[in-house]
């Protein structure tokens, strides 16, 4: 709702109130409908202020309202209204003023921030345009370029920031409230007619067209098939070249065609899936809701390579005391002179002057004794890290938490070597550790629900989307990377090129193809494990078979032939030479298939796209139907999860679980049926039985999974 007071000095305050972001509900827009009616009806009231209650002004349109058919008073006309009130109205920004709720602030006559409020058009992260008339006023106000830049990315700015642009009359380190119900009385009288944006030209620069046009490009670049951010331009374009009224019934039409899209569904699951992995549960029924967490603030890593360095800059960056350890004198050295210059560089762009915590570095597991959480990201051997597990159950204090960035080990194995299973728990981040958003924590059978919820805190702190995953090969991403990969090394045996394949898989929107990526981290990783697990190396003969399923030798024969990827400037690809970046064929690929296939007596054959896509991606989402049936993961959004923030899944195609039910669960079932007759050597591509169940049970949309699979796993108890 939206309450009316009427203040000393004949100022009305409209109060939005819709707890916790004063969202836009239809309750909210039926409240301010009539405080508005009631401001122009009332001789008493000179001016009028809209705040928002506890200190947010708004968070814009109510995202849940979006499912259902939309009801109560639109939002366009209601702006209209406060826009032409005779008596001034101001905007007090405080907290937070997001898509409808800033478009509501641009239909009010002047705007007062605080400087550190977020203000933003986010729309086009939701799916959307700014449909309420923001894509008209914001550039008639901020100019063009700043609106094309401001709606098409969606950022949030501060309140400084707003002013610089113009977008705010005023800010303050006070209170905006107080000094916007000031500034109300001081402005009685005052014309408005140079306040109502709808009736301003729009700020352009005179070379429109070369503008827009170039803009567009880029966007078209940036979005990987994102429809929104393309509408957005041209909704601006509109603005740019054509009357307001034109202008706001082409934002509208724009909207209708987004608004009713796969992809806004998918973007608006995504927001709220993002938010459902933070409420986690466990077997045992702690929840974050009735588990108390320690708070960390000293740490350690131990291992100063890719990822440790990483590590430590996140935890740094999270305002934590860090000891780094390194035994290798080469690493140590090379480390302290990245370290610092890679938390300098990263507090930087989130636009601090210094890093809020510290990182001291040494060679000696004796100088962490006193932390309070330590993180191991030693090499990827188990031998190790059982080791070190060993060393550091007995150097550190007892209760003192035992992670491990293992990308795949039993992590019940590593807590099984300490005096403390209970505090030993998985802590996967992804490369760059202080870039990428996403960590996976992974709850062994002993980890205490007070490790769980400590650990999925800090990774709050440390800004990642922080999902709790079961203990299994792989956890829950790498475990479902598996038969992806492995179906596209299947589809280069049968006829395909890497290219071709990483040119269907980047068409559907991923940042990078299965082989470029490959390239990226490098062939030797996998490698490695595979060696381990005794699926190659000396002695073990390249057949298509190992442990009794089919298998490709090729990743290891890119390796044994030296070509490891970027590292080495040669793998799936060429590139100018080691560490180079830019991926060109090469025609040593295509003679070495030839001859692989040849020795193999493999007829190579024309592989449309369809089948490219259908087999990479539904061996993948067929995973992560056997994860959900496992309960290594709580739920379909926290797979989701994972695969938007740590493997490049396009976020506007919502996640592979999501897109499953897109796609339609039955056709995905039969396509997998389908494919493992023709491979039934396959056994990813054997139909999980939860995905059975789930299509006899009618395909229920992907909200319902949860529950039936819960029933599933307590009518499987009984
Ligand atoms: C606001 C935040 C920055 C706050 O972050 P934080 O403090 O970290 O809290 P959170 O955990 O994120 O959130 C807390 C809690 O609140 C829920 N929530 C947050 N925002 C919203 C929201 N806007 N709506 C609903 N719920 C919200 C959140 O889910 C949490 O709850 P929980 O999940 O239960 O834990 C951050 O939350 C944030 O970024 N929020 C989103 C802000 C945003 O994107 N706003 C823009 C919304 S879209 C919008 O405003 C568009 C419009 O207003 C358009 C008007 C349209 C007019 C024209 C309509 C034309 C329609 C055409 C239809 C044609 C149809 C046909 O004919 O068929
Ligand atoms: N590289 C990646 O993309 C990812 C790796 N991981 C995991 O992170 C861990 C580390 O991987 P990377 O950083 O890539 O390895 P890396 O090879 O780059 O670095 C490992 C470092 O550990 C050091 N080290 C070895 N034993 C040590 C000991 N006892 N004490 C202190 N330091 C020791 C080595 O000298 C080396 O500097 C592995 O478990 C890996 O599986 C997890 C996610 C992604």
């Amino acid at each position: 709702m939206a309450t009316f007071s009427l203040l000393p000095g004949s100022v009305a305050l409209i109060t939005l109130t819709n707890p916790p972001v004063n969202a836009l509900s239809a309750a909210v827009r039926a409240g301010i409908v009539q405080a508005v009616q009631r401001s122009v009806e009332d001789p008493k009231v000179k001016s009028v202020v809209i705040c928002g209650q506890n200190g947010r002004f708004c968070g814009g349109a109510d995202i849940r309202e979006f499912a259902g058919p939309m009801s109560g008073p639109p939002l366009v006309p209601l702006i209209h209204a406060i826009e032409a009130l005779d008596k001034p109205v101001v905007a007090a920004i405080e907290g937070l003023a997001l898509g409808g709720g800033l478009e509501l602030a641009l239909g009010c006559h002047y705007r007062i921030a605080h400087t550190t409020a977020l203000l933003g058009l986010p729309e086009v992260t939701l799916g959307l345009l700014p449909a309420a008339g923001g894509t008209q006023r914001l550039p008639r106000l901020a100019g063009l370029p700043a609106a094309l830049d401001l709606i098409t990315t969606g950022r949030h700015i501060s309140g400084t920031e707003a002013l610089e642009l113009g977008i705010v009359d005023q800010v303050t380190d006070g209170s905006a409230l107080d000094i916007a119900l000031e500034f109300a009385k001081s402005i009685v009288g005052r014309p408005l007619n140079t306040r109502r944006l709808s009736t301003l030209p729009c700020r352009c620069p005179t070379d429109i067209d070369n503008l827009l046009d170039r803009f567009m490009v880029q966007v078209r670049q940036r979005a990987r098939g994102a429809l929104a951010p393309v509408a957005c331009v041209g909704a601006l374009r509109a603005a740019a070249t054509l009357p307001y009224a034109q202008g706001l019934r082409k934002e509208r039409e724009l909207m209708d065609t987004l608004f009713n899209s796969g992809q806004a569904r998918a973007l608006q699951y995504a927001f709220f899936s993002q938010r459902v992995v933070g409420k986690w549960t466990l077997p045992s029924g702690a929840r974050w809701d009735n588990t108390t967490s320690r708070t960390i603030s000293t740490a350690a890593v131990i291992g100063l390579g890719t990822m440790g360095r990483g590590i430590a800059v996140a935890l740094a960056l999270a305002g934590m005391s860090v000891v780094a350890v390194e035994t290798q004198e080469k690493q140590l050295s090379e480390a302290r002179q990245m370290v610092p210059a890679m938390l300098q560089r990263e507090a930087g762009r989130r636009g601090l002057d210094t890093a809020p915590g510290v990182i001291s570095f040494c060679s000696s597991l004796q100088d962490v004794s006193e932390v309070e959480l330590v993180i191991e990201a030693v090499f990827e051997d188990m031998a190790l890290k059982l080791q070190l597990f060993r060393q550091l159950s007995a150097v550190c204090k007892p209760d003192t938490l035992l992670c491990s960035n293992t990308s795949g080990l039993d992590i019940d194995q590593l807590a099984a070597a300490t005096q403390r299973p209970g505090l030993v728990v998985g802590m996967h981040f992804f490369a760059p550790a202080h870039i990428m958003k996403l960590l996976e924590v992974v709850c062994g059978t002993r980890s205490s629900p007070e490790t769980v919820a400590t650990v999925m805190q800090l990774g709050k702190r440390m800004g990642k989307v922080s999902v709790a995953v079961g203990n299994c090969p792989g956890f829950v991403g790498n475990r479902m990377l598996k038969p992806y990969t492995e179906q596209a090394n299947f589809l280069l045996e049968e006829g395909a090129m890497p290219e071709q394949v990483d040119k269907v898989l980047e068409e559907f929107g991923f940042p990078m193809g299965v082989f470029r990526m490959s390239d990226l981290s490098g062939l030797d990783v996998g490698w490695r494990i595979r060696k381990a697990a005794g699926l190659t190396g000396p002695g073990v003969e390249p057949t298509r078979t190992r442990q009794g399923r089919r298998y490709s030798p090729l990743p290891d024969q890119m390796c044994e032939a030296g070509r490891l990827g970027q590292k080495t400037g040669r793998g799936w690809y060429q590139y100018d030479g080691p560490g180079g970046r830019v991926a060109r064929s090469d025609p040593w690929v295509q003679t070495f298939l030839d001859a692989y296939r040849a020795r193999h007596n493999l007829a190579a054959r024309v592989i449309a796209a369809e089948e490219i896509l259908e087999r990479c991606l539904y061996s993948l989402i067929n995973e992560g139907f056997k994860i959900l049936q496992d309960g290594m993961a709580a739920g379909p959004e926290d797979i989701d999860a994972i695969y938007v923030f740590g493997y490049g899944w396009p976020r506007h195609r919502g996640g592979p679980m999501f897109h499953a039910g897109q796609v339609g669960l039955a056709r995905v079932l039969e396509k997998l049926e389908h494919y493992q007759q023709l491979h039934p050597d396959v056994a990813p591509m054997k139909p999980s039985m939860l995905l059975r169940r789930l299509v006899a049970a009618g395909s229920p949309p992907i909200q319902k999974w949860r529950e039936l699979i819960h029933r599933e796993r307590v009518h499987s108890q009984l």
